[in-house]
């Protein structure tokens, strides 16, 4: 079975987080599932790097990647993922396009278990959520 290195973009401005939503694709149990933007990381490429460069391919969003916030080990039925989420900032959402997306919301962190996560998000989201409740 397959295993990548993802990263993944948890992109925070004016207190909400970014989540989009994935479109059809060869996998049914991740199809339209939200997803945070990232991707697989190439061979020899820094994480941070990778991050930034999938970032910009996917949702033409310039991020600055400030710290590693959660790492998750995932078993999907054909593949496995170890996948690094960093926290996130950004100056120019306006400029937002999605390429790959079939569509994204800003949600503040509370509101983020609401949403229909693939698999592998799902920690990250509720741990967003619970870390909003004790501040
Ligand atoms: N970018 C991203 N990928 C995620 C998340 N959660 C999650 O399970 N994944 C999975 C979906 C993909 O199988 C893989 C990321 O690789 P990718 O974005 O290059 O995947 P892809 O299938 O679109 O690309 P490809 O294989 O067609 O080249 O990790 C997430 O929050 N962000």
């Amino acid at each position: 079975m397959p295993h990548y290195h993802v990263v993944a973009a948890i992109i925070q401005h004016r207190g909400k987080i970014l989540c989009a939503q994935k479109g059809a694709g060869k996998y049914s149990y991740i199809d339209y599932k939200y997803e945070f933007p990232g991707g697989k990381v190439e061979t020899g490429e820094p994480l941070e790097a990778a991050l930034r460069r999938e970032v910009l391919e996917e949702i033409h969003l310039n991020i600055h990647v400030d710290e590693l916030y959660h790492t998750v080990f995932h078993k999907y039925p054909d593949f496995s993922i170890t996948m690094a989420a960093y926290l996130c900032t950004t100056s120019d959402v306006g400029s937002l396009l999605l390429e790959e997306h079939i569509q994204c919301q800003w949600l503040s962190p509370a509101e983020l278990p609401q949403l229909n996560w693939a698999a592998a998000d799902l920690p990250i989201a509720e741990k967003l959520a619970a870390a909003a409740k004790n501040v």
